[in-house]
């Protein structure tokens, strides 16, 4: 389980987070959500043991089971497995070594693979469905096929504790469904401890099951699913209005806006 407590960071004299604590345990998916801003990559970032530049963790603990996280680097990339934001990539490297490379935190100084390090990697290919794109040089994959060959990457190293930055958004409806379903199973099957940004509170609905919202101005509600989706903490957080129903069997949260004319604006509502 991964317990974070009183967590702060902070960049020049302003706070980033502020006094932040939840749990977020193993065999679990953790959801993590708030608005633009709010430090939700921040957290994961520091969780990783990466935090923004000139960012500095200025209070609180991070424990995984009961122990402080490591700060060695290798070691911490043994127990934390971080995908972040966005999918960039810079080098021409085939889908298959891209995916080899998250086994560096358990490899020897010569690099070389043993066998359970190729059945981790064919393991985490099939799982998220690229085992087709094996040779394909990265530098030329859709940017949700991309996402899917990073999301591999990062599971490949097999570590306790995974944390996913928003790795739905650039995936079709299908492929978001997929993915949740993949963190879920390494969750559950792998008894890993899963916490995952997400913008979609519907996908959070149906896919979490458990929540950490952060709020703006500091501290978060955490708890199950349903009792962070309120729609009046929603409000509180996101400063907008939400409908929380249900439809088909399937959890829906729905933003919405006050009418046009309250907000000065005449036409073409959303
Ligand atoms: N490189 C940077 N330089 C200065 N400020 C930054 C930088 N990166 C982030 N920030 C600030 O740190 C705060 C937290 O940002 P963070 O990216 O953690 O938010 P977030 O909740 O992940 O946002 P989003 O939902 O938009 O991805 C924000 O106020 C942001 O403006």
């Amino acid at each position: 389980m991964l317990t974070v407590r009183a967590l702060s960071v902070h960049r020049g004299g302003r706070a980033l987070l502020d006094g932040v604590g939840f749990t977020a345990r193993c065999g679990a998916v953790t959801g993590l959500i708030g608005p633009n801003g709010v430090g939700k990559s921040t957290l994961l970032r520091a969780v990783a043991g990466l935090p923004p530049q000139d960012a500095t963790v200025r209070g609180g603990s991070l424990l995984f089971d009961g122990r402080p996280l490591p700060t060695m680097a290798r070691e911490r990339a043994r127990l934390v497995g971080f995908l972040p934001q966005g999918h960039a990539v810079h080098w021409p490297l085939t889908v298959r070594r891209t995916v080899e490379l998250g086994r560096l935190p358990h490899l020897g100084p010569l690099g070389r693979l043993r066998p359970e390090d190729h059945t981790a990697v064919e393991r985490v290919m099939a799982a998220t469905g690229i085992d087709g794109l094996s040779q394909r040089p990265v530098t030329g994959l859709s940017g949700g096929e991309r996402a899917r060959v990073m999301l591999a990457r990062v599971l490949a190293g097999e570590a306790p504790l995974l944390l996913a930055d928003e790795p739905a958004a650039s995936l079709d409806p299908g492929h978001q469904l997929r993915l949740m379903e993949v963190l879920r199973a390494e969750a559950v099957e792998r008894d890993r401890a899963v916490l995952v940004v997400l913008h979609d509170l519907s996908l959070a609905a149906r896919c979490c099951d458990h929540l950490v919202l952060l709020k703006p101005g500091g501290g978060c509600a955490a708890g199950p699913t349903p009792a962070v989706l309120d729609p009046a903490l929603l409000r509180e957080a996101y400063g907008i209005p939400f409908a929380v129903t249900e439809a088909a069997g399937v959890p829906l949260v729905i933003p919405t806006l006050p009418p046009k004319s309250d907000r000065g604006v005449s036409r073409h509502a959303c």
